[in-house]
Parts: structure tokens; sequence; C-alpha cells
């Protein structure tokens, strides 16, 4: 389904955390949300989730996003926030598990359908050795994937997941990628914000950078990722390369040479 957001805000206390962030993404693609800590990303990612309220336009599809109730949210967004704590002693399989309540009542026992999400899920994300264990007892970037995989099950048009990256290895970073390229190529929109400048020029088809709560750049990774833009929005100066499987950003410095020793 197409996302169109137009002239989204949202104000936090006084604060104008998003301003005015208008943009169209066509599914079947991974769009990655870039900018510095406090740029709003993650605002912007519960603000369509419905965590928070927010002024503009939020369409997925023909839905409006700000008039649906959560059953039926459910259905259309799998959202993987930032905070990523497990309170409950479930295993690792049924908390994948409950990324398809959703699509059956509670006390309803999973069908084929279900154990088939369940599994694929656990699979993408490298949990399926982990099956039994206890999910409060798994490390960090275990209970991230854990986490994610959930998301995964759910199965729905949209998917938005918060730095899924962030604590994961190097190995399960490219896998995590990868699955999130499958399910872009199921049809399915894929938004996904990452601090691995890396990451996402390599696997997000186009990137929206934000800084300052609004929208600092939208396209190609190639192009947004500019030495100009990484400079004017990260502060940073970066080696940039290109191997047979696209471009590397390495940030090396920063801009400001006071500050840089
Ligand atoms: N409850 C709040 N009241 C006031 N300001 C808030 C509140 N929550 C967040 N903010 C501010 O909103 C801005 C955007 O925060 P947000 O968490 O969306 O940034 P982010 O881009 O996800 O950052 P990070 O990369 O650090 O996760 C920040 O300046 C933050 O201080």
């Amino acid at each position: 389904m197409n996302l169109h957001i137009d002239s989204l805000s949202v104000k936090l206390g006084k604060r104008q955390v998003l301003d005015a962030i208008s943009f169209d993404i066509e599914p079947g693609q991974v769009i990655g949300l870039l900018g510095p800590n406090g740029a709003g990303k993650s605002t912007l990612m519960r603000a369509l989730n419905g965590h928070i309220a927010a002024e503009g336009a939020m369409q997925l599809g023909e839905h409006d996003l700000a008039a649906i109730g959560p059953a039926q949210r459910a259905h259309l967004i799998a959202y993987l926030p930032q905070q990523r704590t497990i309170g409950w002693r479930l295993s690792v399989r049924d908390l994948v598990a409950l990324g398809r309540l959703p699509w059956r009542g509670f006390g309803q026992r999973p069908n084929a359908r279900d154990e088939a999400a369940i599994a694929r899920a656990m699979a993408m994300v490298d949990i399926a050795p982990l099956a039994r264990r206890v999910a409060t007892e798994l490390s960090g970037g275990e209970q991230a994937r854990v986490l994610m995989a959930r998301a995964i099950a759910q199965e729905t048009p949209l998917l938005i997941a918060d730095e899924p990256a962030s604590g994961l290895d190097a190995a399960h970073q490219i896998m995590l990628m990868q699955s999130l390229k499958r399910l872009a190529a199921e049809g399915r929109t894929v938004l996904v914000s990452l601090h691995d400048l890396t990451l996402a020029a390599r696997w997000c088809d186009e990137v929206i950078l934000l800084n300052e709560g609004k929208l600092a750049a939208l396209g190609k990774p190639e192009a947004v990722l500019s030495q100009a833009n990484l400079a004017r929005i990260y502060g940073v100066t970066a080696h940039r390369a290109h191997d047979e499987n696209g471009l590397i950003i390495a940030p090396v410095g920063l801009t400001d040479t006071s500050s840089s020793g």
C-alpha cells in the first residue's frame, strides 16, 4: 500500500518536534529513516503508529491512519519500538506468536497459516535455535531479534522498525537487512530507522533524512548521503567508496575542527 504523509507536525510539550513533513512511499521498498540523535525519527514512527497525536495527513492505501482503531491498525502496521525490554517470561516461540494475535481471537489456537508465519519470521532473524528459551534470559541483541520476529510475524502491509540493527552483530545486521528486502519484494512497505550509514546506503531503496524535525533530503542513498549532506546534517567528514555491492560510508572525523582535538 502507498504511504502518503502530508504536512505532518508534532508538538511535544512546547517543542515542535516534527515540522510539516511530507513524503510518499511506493509499496515494495525498504525506506531508511536517517538523521542525527533528536532529529525526530522515533517521533515520526510513533505518530504513524498512533502513539502520539499529530497534525497533517497520514494515509496508508485508502486508510486514514489518524482515524482507524487499534484492531484495524494491527492489521495494517507492525511496529518495532526503540525501547526493547521484554517484560514477560514467555518462551521465544510464544513471544513471536503474539505477532499473530491480531489475526485470530485471544485463546484461539494458531492455525497452519499462523504457524508458518511464526516459523518464517523466526528463521528470518535466525532465532529458531532459541525457540524454547525464556525470552527475558536472552542477550540484548537476541531479545532485539525476537521482537523483530514478532513484528515480521504480524505480516502487515507496513512494517515500521526503529533502529532494528542496533545491538546486532555484523552477520545478524546483514541477515536483518536481507530479510527486510525480502519482505519489501513481497510488496510490503518497510520503514526503518538506522544510524549505520553503510547499511542504509546498501540496503535501502530510498532514504529520508531528517534534521531538527524537518525533512532535510529524500531520495536515493547515493544522492542523499553526499559529503555535503553528511557535513551539513551530521557534522562529519566521511570516507565514501564503492564496491560491486554499492556504496560504503565510513564517518572519519568531525567537520568542526575546533572540537576534533
Ligand atoms: N515527551 C517529550 N517532550 C518534549 N520533547 C520530546 C519528548 N520526547 C522527545 N522529545 C524531543 O523530540 C526530539 C525528537 O526525538 P526523537 O526521539 O524522535 O529523535 P530520534 O531522531 O529518534 O533520535 P535518536 O536517534 O536519538 O533515537 C528530541 O529533541 C527530543 O528531545
